[in-house]
């Protein structure tokens, strides 16, 4: 069994308790009172290489990373250093995340937040806006074309940008016949684990102008983003590097500095930062 499918089982044993605990009816009902939702696309176009930081205490590829025990506070300092999309991992068994730590960044900050975790059904969607979402991860690889196409839809249809995770060519075909407008590619193979950097260059010019394009998993620093951006990336999703640096929000500023120059997709950034 692929890592991915050893964490799938565990998403739907905790989600079979949720389901127990909470009506459908309550969540939308919650939903229908939460205010209207941010928009993602502002938030991650325009000519800026934009920062998504992430709220992550630990990841089946490295265990425990930080300890976050005020997950607002730090995404506050995220948004302080100029990030642009707050990204919660709410996933519980191998990532250590909560929807108590969705709502808690919620009431928190003002920018777009994206809900990080692995959505198998629309109940998942429909706690995303519930605890204040703006933004709702689809993994590719997680999902058939049916429920893909059926999620992007329904995301949609309540106020949810899908963010629309693949790491391989086929993935990316499949994201595109769906009509996702948001694209993730994970430098991070979900199956093996592996980390592979050059991925977002290899599949980027298959993806239509008009497409927001993220680069996920990998980024050490300024270099990193500085890389992808040249290979074309709209936006970079960071975890790791943050929530174990010893300066979040200096890290998130270092970041957002790199990406608001749009020349440096074209010079030489990291070879003249050597
Ligand atoms: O910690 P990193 O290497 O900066 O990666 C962040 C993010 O890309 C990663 O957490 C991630 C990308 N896609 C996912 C899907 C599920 C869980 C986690 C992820």
């Amino acid at each position: 069994m692929s890592v991915l499918d050893e964490i799938l089982d565990g998403v739907r044993a905790d989600l079979a308790d949720r389901q127990r605990d909470v009506a459908l009816t309550e969540l939308q009902e919650r939903a229908q009172r939460a205010p209207a939702t941010k928009d993602a696309y502002a938030a991650l176009g325009g000519d800026k290489v934009s920062v998504i930081a992430e709220v992550k205490r630990s990841s089946p590829s490295k265990g425990a990373l930080a300890a976050i025990a005020d997950p607002a506070a730090l995404a506050s300092d995220y948004e302080a250093g100029g990030a642009h999309v707050i990204s919660v991992l709410t996933e519980r068994r191998r990532f250590g995340g909560s929807l108590e730590d969705l709502a808690a960044v919620r009431a928190a900050v003002d920018i777009p937040i994206l809900r990080k975790d692995f959505v198998v059904t629309s109940y998942q969607l429909w706690e995303a806006r519930a605890y204040g979402a703006d933004l709702a991860l689809l993994i590719v690889a997680a999902l058939d074309q049916n429920a893909l196409i059926s999620l992007i839809e329904r995301a949609e249809s309540i106020g949810l940008a899908p963010l629309v995770e693949v790491h391989t060519e086929e993935e990316l075909d499949r994201a595109l016949d769906a009509g996702a407008r948001i694209i993730g590619v994970n430098a991070r193979d979900l199956k093996t684990l592996e980390v592979d950097r050059d991925v977002f260059a290899r599949l980027a010019p298959k993806i239509p102008d008009g497409v927001i394009k993220i680069a996920e998993s990998g980024v050490r620093g300024p270099h990193d983003l500085l890389a992808y951006a040249r290979a074309g990336a709209d936006a970079v999703l960071v975890g790791e590097s943050l929530v174990t640096g010893k300066d979040p929000r200096a890290a998130v500023v270092d970041l957002v500095t790199a990406g608001a120059h749009p020349a440096s997709r074209f010079d030489n950034g990291p070879e003249r930062q050597q």
